[in-house]
């Protein structure tokens, strides 16, 4: 008789909500930078939608506006499972470098002299590689997996808050590295950087039970992509001047978006 898999986990990605910096559009010290009102209002809409999961695990960068972040959802939650938030520096937003303090404008104007292109292959003086962001990121969530194979719950369900270019260089290399194996994902949604407080939601199963399949690797998981930047918890918005920002597309966030390179 056949036997039944195991329930796969899940694994939100989450952004932090918005932050002053966000809103000044300005890379403040990362350290000094916190939510802002609108901010604030979004991750209690994250916190109160992610109540109706059994969450088991919430892990966060260090910086503050992400731990006021996953504090919240915390804070909602009405699991039995007693949560701490596990912050991790590998969960930091990229260092910008020499535009910390700088506006995103003028970001955008030194890739313009550099030549142009996409922001994420960017490379500004003293700033992190992104394949050095993807790295990191990736050892993250590896270790995650490793943690959550060990785990003896029937299922995990993992809150990760980080950012925006930290983030979608985390999907990006979990989509291209051949390590998983990939379900309802869609690159052209996919690619691109998270609003502050939506999510991505993976359920992450593995592929080794299922002998039939030959083509599978020892260790491969499959990462199913339920949610792509998911924002409909944040609708309660619509009526604050919040909405704005989540429906128009800024010239800064054409920049930000399009294929991403190292
Ligand atoms: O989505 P918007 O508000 O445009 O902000 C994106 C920018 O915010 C920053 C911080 O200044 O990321 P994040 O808020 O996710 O930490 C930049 O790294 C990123 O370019």
């Amino acid at each position: 008789m056949a036997r039944s898999l195991p329930q796969p986990h899940v694994i939100y990605l989450t952004r932090h909500g918005e932050s002053v910096g966000n809103v000044k559009k300005i890379f403040l010290d990362p350290e000094e930078d916190v939510l802002s009102k609108s901010g604030e209002l979004q991750v209690e809409l994250l916190g109160k939608y992610l109540s109706r999961e059994k969450i088991t695990r919430v892990y966060s960068s260090d910086y503050p506006r992400a731990i006021q972040t996953a504090n919240a959802i915390v804070r909602h939650s009405a699991n039995m499972v007693q949560l701490d938030v596990k912050t991790d520096v590998r969960l930091r937003e990229r260092n910008i470098g020499v535009f910390e303090g700088k506006s995103y404008r003028e970001a955008i104007e030194g890739l313009l002299k550099s030549g142009g292109g996409d922001l994420m292959a960017f490379n500004p003086e003293g700033a992190e590689k992104m394949k050095d962001v993807g790295a990191r990121m990736n050892s993250f969530f590896k270790e995650v997996c490793l943690d959550l194979d060990k785990s003896e719950r029937e299922q995990e369900v993992v809150v990760i808050v980080s950012h925006s270019f930290a983030l979608i260089k985390l999907v990006d290399t979990l989509t291209k590295s051949g390590t998983y194996r990939l379900a309802h994902w869609d690159q052209n949604r996919g690619y691109k950087l998270l609003r502050n407080a939506s999510f991505i939601k993976i359920s992450v199963g593995s592929l080794e039970d299922n002998v039939e399949d030959l083509s599978t690797l020892p260790g491969q998981r499959k990462l199913d992509f339920l949610n792509l930047h998911e924002t409909e918890h944040l609708r309660g918005l619509v009526e604050n001047d919040t909405l704005v920002k989540f429906t128009q597309t800024s010239s800064e966030a054409k920049a930000f978006s399009g294929c991403i390179q190292s």
